[in-house]
């Protein structure tokens, strides 16, 4: 199977490091429109093509990795190649409705929402089917395991796309804010900061893989951290007073209206 990618920013780039993790023989067709995306497809081994209709006429999977606000031109360049390739789009916001009026009423056409952890296949991944695609079961089968390689996947509803959207597509970005926030206060207290990084991110790891493997919400495992009295609760109703749980709230309600106002 080919796999083509029409854009070459940093959504691409993390899918192409967690398929060639998978398989460093896959072949990478690519165009970007741009001199960066040449550069990096010849640093990694892909083969850049001249032109999106390239990428579409040279792959059996074409994942629109490029912006929302592409599609339009994009689909203008493809549209007329296309016949059995499939079609990933990884666009935030668009829907299937909008990419079948773009790209064809028959072709085949999955709707994915990815994460950047996808670059060390622990991804958390959204992804929803168009009717001509669920009626090719071979080519759907291939898709859901490009996917399964690229981390966890979750078939999910259109409707529910927003919100898989702010809780896992762009977290990452809040969840390395806090992470850096943690370590500023290290560095305060006078760790060096790759120290202090290395520290909570770990802490991360460890407090992640126990909330998977526990019954209890997190709530519960933070009160078992809170001695009475102790220093945990001190900071913990800190936090709260400085309206962390607020904010994380505020950020996620911007970033749905943000993502619904797209389509
Ligand atoms: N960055 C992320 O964590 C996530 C991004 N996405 C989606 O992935 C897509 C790409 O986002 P990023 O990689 O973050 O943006 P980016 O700005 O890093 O990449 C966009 C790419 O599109 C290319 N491009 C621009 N015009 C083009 C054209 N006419 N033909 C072909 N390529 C063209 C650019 O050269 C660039 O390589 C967006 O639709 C976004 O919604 C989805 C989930 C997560
Ligand atoms: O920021 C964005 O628009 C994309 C969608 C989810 C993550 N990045």
């Amino acid at each position: 199977m080919k796999i083509g990618f029409i854009g070459g920013g940093q959504m691409a780039q993390a899918m192409i490091s967690g398929i060639l993790n998978t398989n460093s023989e896959q072949v990478i067709n690519i165009h970007g429109g741009s001199i960066r995306t040449e550069k990096y497809a010849h640093a990694h081994g892909l083969n850049y093509v001249e032109s999106n209709k390239q990428v579409a006429l040279e792959s059996d999977v074409v994942i629109l990795a490029c912006l929302p606000q592409h599609l339009t031109a994009v689909a203008a360049e493809i549209k007329s190649v296309l016949t059995t390739q499939v079609i990933i789009s990884v666009l935030g916001g668009v829907t299937l409705a909008t990419l079948s009026t773009a790209l064809g009423d028959n072709v085949a056409i999955s709707r994915v929402l990815p994460n950047t952890p996808v670059n060390v296949n622990a991804g958390t991944i959204a992804y929803i089917h168009n009717e001509p695609l669920l009626a090719q079961s071979e080519s759907a089968n291939q898709v859901d395991t490009l996917l399964q390689q690229l981390g966890s996947s979750y078939l999910v509803s259109e409707d529910q796309f927003s919100i898989f959207s702010a809780l896992a597509g762009s977290s990452p970005a809040f969840i390395d804010l806090f992470i850096d926030a943690m370590a500023q206060a290290g560095v305060k207290y006078g760790l060096p900061k790759d120290q202090a990084i290395a520290i909570v991110t770990q802490t991360m790891l460890g407090t992640a893989l126990q909330v998977q493997a526990s019954n209890q919400t997190p709530r519960e495992l933070a009160a078992a951290v809170a001695s009475p009295g102790g220093s945990t609760i001190a900071g913990f109703l800190a936090m709260e007073e400085y309206g962390l749980p607020t904010a994380v709230v505020k950020g996620i309600d911007a970033t749905i209206a943000k993502d619904q106002a797209v389509d």
